[in-house]
């Protein structure tokens, strides 16, 4: 049965995220799985919204994308690192399949390199690892 795959996206850099998810669009492009989006304010609140998704039931993985961008202040640390927290600790204690594809840069130009497909397409990445991760999964939960 296809994979359903629930892709948790920040619109916080709209432009950036929107290639992210072509480049994991592209890259499960042949594979069994069904893609659905849901879009949140942030990437503060993209382990939330998983939470809330893994509790549904409806879906078998999860891929978290966004951008944040170093400001003036430390918010940039608090949104990064609570942002990688969350996801890792639904990851961790509820054995969620989540592929990381939130990228966390200086400036710009940081981030459309690592958005394009073209480029590093972090996008794929994630999608990679999702898929990956769901495969092992099966090895040991079932
Ligand atoms: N500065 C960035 C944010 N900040 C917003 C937070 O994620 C959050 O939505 C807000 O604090 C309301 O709860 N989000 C990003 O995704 N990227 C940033 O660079
Ligand atoms: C990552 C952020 O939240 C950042 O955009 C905030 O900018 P600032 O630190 O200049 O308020």
């Amino acid at each position: 049965m296809a994979h359903r795959i629930l892709i948790a996206t920040s619109r916080y850099y709209e432009h950036i995220s929107l290639e992210l998810e072509a480049g994991v669009a592209e890259a499960l492009a042949d594979e069994d799985v069904t893609l659905e989006t849901i879009e949140v304010p942030g990437a503060f609140e993209v382990p939330g919204i998983i939470a809330m998704a893994a509790d549904s039931g409806r879906y078998d993985g999860f891929i978290a994308l966004g951008c944040v961008i170093r400001g003036e202040t430390s918010h940039y640390d608090y949104v990064c690192g609570e942002s990688a927290r969350g996801l890792m600790t639904l990851a961790v204690e509820r054995r969620l399949a989540i592929g990381y594809g939130i990228l966390t840069v200086e400036n710009e130009e940081q981030a459309l390199a690592r958005a394009d497909r073209k480029r590093k397409n972090k996008g794929r990445d994630a999608a990679v690892a999702c898929l990956e991760m769901l495969k092992l999964r099966k090895k040991f939960v079932g």
